[in-house]
């Protein structure tokens, strides 16, 4: 069952997540920059592949940002990379994201049994927890009920989620169509849109339970009958740029649900590096072919 707890102003005292995203959204439009500090980046903005040139990069892409895009998202697996140092170059990077007013949605792709999906709930959404961000990508693959601990915590402490529906890859078909008219895609839907319903949603366009749903996605929603104005969940979508995804081809994708989607993007925006300004109008660039 969905939890119940999820009031306008929960009890960490911060407003939910759909909340706050959509006031970002509004204020500074639908685009996410990815911070993926991928060893060839690194190299092409003259840093070393390690901890410094980690640390360099991911604050430089939180200072070009700042106040200017609703939202970063650290891929984390690029900070495990650099072991335990790395992060806490990561834990520094949500904290400068936070001081610079600029949501955090740490893409760690979590899931797993729910007493340790528990664990990994506290590390990213729990209150005090170092690694704590505003938002957590999740996996869904030993079913959405695992997700539990991290859908709970989440509605507590006014932060949320990004649970993977159509992922952008084109691997993911073959587990996610899966099921015609019942597609296991769809299933993960209905069951975020399950979510949302339990949220006071007054006044604001969806709630703090989203999905990742590819900038690739194609025809897909079409094809497998997906309405993901029902969900009410906001919808991350990579896959611009780096992957071939247009903001053009995006719009036609999602339709009427446009104004739940938040694209992000990172290797097309980061190439623009070092230079902050020049990060800037990449990203703004970007941000101007979604709206
Ligand atoms: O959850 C994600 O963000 C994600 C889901 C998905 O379906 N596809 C996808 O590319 N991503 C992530 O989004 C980022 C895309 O990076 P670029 O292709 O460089 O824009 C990477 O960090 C991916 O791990």
């Amino acid at each position: 069952m969905p939890s119940t707890n999820n009031t306008t102003v929960p009890q960490a005292g911060r407003a939910p997540f759909g909340h706050r995203l959509a006031s970002a959204m509004a204020a500074h439009g639908p685009l996410c920059v990815g911070i993926d500090p991928h060893p060839g980046l690194l190299a092409a903005w003259g840093l070393n592949d390690d901890v410094e040139g980690l640390r360099a990069f991911s604050l430089r892409v939180v200072e070009a940002m700042a106040g200017q895009v609703a939202a970063l998202k650290p891929q984390v697996a690029l900070f495990e990379r650099h072991g335990s140092r790395g992060l806490a170059v990561l834990e520094e990077t949500l904290a400068a994201c936070a001081e610079a007013k600029l949501l955090s949605i740490a893409d760690a792709k979590r899931g797993d049994i729910g007493s340790t999906m528990a664990a990994y709930a506290d590390a990213w959404l729990g209150e005090g927890s170092p690694l704590a961000s505003d938002a957590v990508t999740l996996s869904p693959y030993l079913g959405y009920e695992s997700l539990r601990p991290a859908l709970d915590l989440a509605a507590a402490t006014g932060r949320g989620v990004f649970v993977l529906g159509l992922t952008s890859n084109p691997e993911g078909k073959a587990v996610q169509h899966v099921g015609g008219d019942e597609s296991v895609a769809k299933r993960i839907i209905t069951a975020v849109g399950a979510e949302n319903a339990a949220e006071n949603l007054s006044g604001v366009p969806f709630g703090s339970t989203g999905l990742v749903i590819g900038a690739t996605v194609g025809s897909a929603l079409d094809e497998l009958g997906i309405d993901l104005a029902a969900s009410a969940a906001p919808i991350l979508a990579p896959g611009l740029g780096a992957q071939g995804a247009t903001g053009a081809e995006m719009k036609v994708s999602f339709g009427a649900f446009w104004p739940q989607v938040l694209g992000t993007s990172s290797r097309d925006i980061l190439r623009a590096g070092p230079d902050a300004k020049s990060l800037l109008e990449a990203a703004l660039r970007t941000r101007d072919s979604l709206v």
